[in-house]
């Protein structure tokens, strides 16, 4: 039986080629606390990015960077502050996503917020919607197409009255 032909092998590197080649610069990725106030009703609120950052103008909840040493519920009470004039009740991490934008690599850190007190500012300039779905919105930062997703299918579950919530149970602005 004649011995069967080697397997070809992949041309070796020309010397020196590995230590050469570009290396992709590992990107670190950008800890961000993301909120998303919901209303009794159901509606969910959004606001513009402010000018002057990247994809300014587009439709995101509000929040902001992580900075060190904070939680992510202290990160987004002090980021709701600063951008809304709000103070917020409890938040917990719902869902953890990623995205990578030519500016950054993000690290989204989602929270449904049901309780805040204080009357909204736009202290950033910024315009704010409460919005239903259909949302009647856009553009909306990429990054947060996957949480609408879930949100729509949690309205969907719902019979598209809430967010996975009870109105009648959920405490509204001031009452926390
Ligand atoms: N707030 C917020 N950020 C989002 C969402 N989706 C999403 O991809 N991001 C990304 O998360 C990052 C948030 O950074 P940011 O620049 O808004 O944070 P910041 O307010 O602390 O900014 P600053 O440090 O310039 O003041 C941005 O890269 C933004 O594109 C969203 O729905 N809300």
């Amino acid at each position: 039986m004649p011995e069967p032909e080697p397997a070809p092998q992949p041309p070796a590197p020309a010397e020196g080629a590995a230590q050469n080649r570009p290396q992709e610069p590992q990107r670190a990725h950008t800890e961000v606390a993301v909120g998303i106030l919901l209303r009794g009703d159901g509606a969910l609120l959004l606001a513009t990015r402010p000018p002057g950052k990247p994809y300014a103008g587009y439709w995101e909840f509000p929040g902001g960077k992580i900075e060190a040493g904070e939680t992510v519920e202290q990160a987004l009470r002090r980021e709701l502050h600063e951008e809304l004039g709000i103070t917020i009740g409890p938040a917990s991490v719902w869902r953890v996503t990623e995205h990578d934008y030519p500016h950054a690599l993000v690290r989204l850190h989602w929270c449904k917020v049901y309780r805040w007190s204080g009357d909204f500012e736009m202290r950033e300039g910024q315009t704010m919607a409460w919005q239903h779905f259909p949302l009647q919105v856009s553009p909306v930062l990429p990054g947060a197409y996957p949480v609408l997703d879930w949100l729509e299918q949690e309205w969907r579950l719902a019979g598209c009255r809430t967010l996975g919530v009870d109105s009648e149970k959920v405490p509204q602005r001031d009452q926390f």
